[in-house]
């Protein structure tokens, strides 16, 4: 997904879901005493949910804002939209990278990320990344992502469309993680231990929304569909027709005769982790007495 100015206009589920979470989250993550907090979001697309979410909880004097996103398109146009921001910059991330820019390591008080983690198929690098990405003296993060939605089962009959198929080889990269977890909450607690955090807690949201006529329903398609910019441009219509037609199928459309009228149904699943990385001196501790323990079991 590149086109930042139709990801910007069709993205009110992301924004909604990021408004709920951090209003009930703002007061928990653990801001610095001094007020000179940095905090880096990873995936923050056209930057709006960032700018206008997160930017209003940071103390007035914070260091540094740091958008982060894996597309250069979206991170362009992010700078041009927020360039008035002091201390705020967007710069290219993957979050799944093998190695981070030492520039980056270690130097966050906070790591935030809405809609992006179900996007990475290697959760266990990118939590990894997020870990190294705070301070050795501790930090936090805030993570939500999807762990389930109908649109990945949407792109699988899509993808068996032989008028299809030959664009989306690649289906499953796009498909959550956490899509075909029997234990979603089980899994993540896992990565996020074995990433090295002491404390977290991690929810699963059920949630629904419901998008008002077929424009809205494509719209939002549009914006996040990574198969489109495969398809020829003259295709583009009958592919979001196909997609309307097997939403329809799956019995997730209802009321209207007319087009405006129309109902979709989307039941989906969130993930939101929050998770606090201890000072080293701390950890170390830690290490040293389950060691200690753990020889006097042997004796
Ligand atoms: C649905 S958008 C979410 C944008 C924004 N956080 C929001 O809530 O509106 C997902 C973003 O994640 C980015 N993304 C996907 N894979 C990524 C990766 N490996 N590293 C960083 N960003 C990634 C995409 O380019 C896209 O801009
Ligand atoms: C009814 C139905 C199948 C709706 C799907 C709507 C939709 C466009 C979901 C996108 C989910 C997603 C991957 C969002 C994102 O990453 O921002």
């Amino acid at each position: 997904m590149n086109q930042a100015s139709l990801y910007q206009r069709a993205n009110q589920v992301q924004r909604h879901d990021a408004k709920l979470i951090l209003d009930e989250y703002a007061n928990i993550l653990q801001w610095r005493a001094d007020g000179q907090d940095t905090l880096l979001d990873v995936g923050s697309g056209s930057g709006n949910v960032l700018m206008d979410f997160v930017h209003p909880l940071l103390p007035k004097d914070y260091s540094q804002l740091v958008g982060t996103d894996i597309s250069s398109k979206m991170v362009g146009y992010a700078n041009k939209c927020y360039h008035l921001y002091e201390r705020t910059k967007f710069r290219v991330l993957d979050i799944g990278c093998q190695q981070l820019p030492a520039e980056l390591q270690g130097r966050f008080d906070h790591v935030t990320s809405f809609y992006c983690l179900h996007w990475v198929q290697n959760l266990r690098v990118a939590l990894g990344n997020i870990y190294e990405l705070l301070r050795p003296e501790g930090g936090d993060c805030l993570l939500v992502f999807l762990a389930s939605n109908p649109v990945y089962e949407v792109y699988k009959r899509l993808h068996s469309n032989p008028k299809w198929s030959s664009y989306m080889q690649d289906v499953d990269q796009y498909i959550s993680p956490l899509h075909y977890s029997a234990d979603p909450v089980e899994k993540f607690c896992q990565l996020i231990s074995d990433a090295g955090f002491t404390y977290h807690n991690v929810e699963l949201r059920s949630e629904v929304f419901v998008y008002e006529g077929v424009r809205t329903l494509k719209d939002n398609v549009k914006a996040i569909c990574p198969f489109l910019e495969r398809i020829p441009s003259e295709m583009h219509e009958e592919f979001l027709n196909d997609f309307v037609a097997i939403v329809i199928s799956m019995n997730l459309q209802e009321g209207g005769n007319s087009e405006d009228e129309q109902r979709f149904i989307s039941s989906y699943k969130l993930i939101v982790a929050y998770a606090r990385k201890s000072p080293d001196f701390v950890r170390t501790t830690l290490n040293i007495n389950s060691a200690i323990k753990s020889i006097k079991n042997i004796k």
